[in-house]
């Protein structure tokens, strides 16, 4: 059985007091439940804070990047460990954000990934294809090329801890969700080349998630379908009764 996982990601927006804040008043409206994982990604500057105020609740919390390397010269950058020790669970990888502004590939997302399951995070690594690749029907290679290339020199048995989200990047910020068929159509994609290269099992027991103007309004279509094992949530996430009414599908 997949335990769904409901993540906030909260892109550059919070300052610390504000991260405070939401959670004051999320904690109250999702306390004690537990069908869901429920994780909070803020910005880097709000992680402490939100990590001591959400400590011994069934809440987590993630990071939104790291760097690949251990340490070292990397001028603003954030290495797994920091994430690790300071008490983060989770980080996401390769959201498309980061790939459009960031310079960031399938390969750096690839090192990442092996860099996050040696500091035992739960990698969110992000995939989905563009507007222009959908219309011009290359959805199915671009996901298969993505996972692929994400998932290289992954062990089948060190795979257990990672997560995909299907973020299609035309329906990011933009208001247009994928319809649950839509979704579930590519989850299977994606489950079906998972299972290429790591095995049955693994795929199985792989958490898909799917993002993208994720709504309270659609939260219980998209996260009905049976393909789809959570959601990425970004602008939906940033009101504590918006997102609470997410989690609680
Ligand atoms: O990018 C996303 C989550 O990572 C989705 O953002 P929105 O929910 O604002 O479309």
């Amino acid at each position: 059985m997949r335990k769904p996982l409901i993540a906030a990601n909260w892109k550059m927006y919070k300052t610390p007091a504000q991260a405070s804040e939401f959670v004051t008043n999320f904690l109250p409206l999702v306390a004690g439940h537990d069908r869901d994982e429920i994780v909070l990604c803020p910005s880097d500057t709000s992680l402490a804070t939100v990590i001591a105020s959400v400590q011994g609740t069934n809440v987590g919390v993630g990071g939104q990047n790291m760097h690949f390397a251990e340490e070292g010269a990397y001028t603003g950058e954030t290495s797994a460990q920091m994430l690790t020790t300071i008490g983060a669970t989770c980080v996401i990888l390769g959201h498309s954000e980061r790939r459009q502004y960031f310079c960031e590939t399938d390969e750096t997302v690839n090192k990442k990934l092996h860099a996050a399951l040696k500091y035992k995070l739960t990698p969110i690594v992000c995939i989905g294809e563009s507007l222009a690749e959908r219309e011009g029907g290359h959805t199915e290679d671009v996901l298969r090329r993505q996972a692929t290339q994400a998932l290289t020199g992954i062990a089948p048995a060190d795979a257990e801890p990672i997560v995909i989200a299907y973020e299609p990047v035309w329906a990011i910020g933009t208001g247009k969700t994928a319809t649950p068929e839509m979704a579930a159509e590519a989850h299977l994609i994606i489950r079906s080349e998972v299972a290429r290269r790591l095995g049955r099992s693994v795929a199985e027991n792989l958490r898909i998630l799917y993002g993208g103007s994720v709504k309270p309004d659609n939260a219980t279509a998209l996260l009905n379908q049976p393909e789809i094992d959570g959601a990425l949530v970004g602008g939906a996430s940033l009101d504590p009764q918006s997102f609470a009414r997410i989690v609680k599908y």
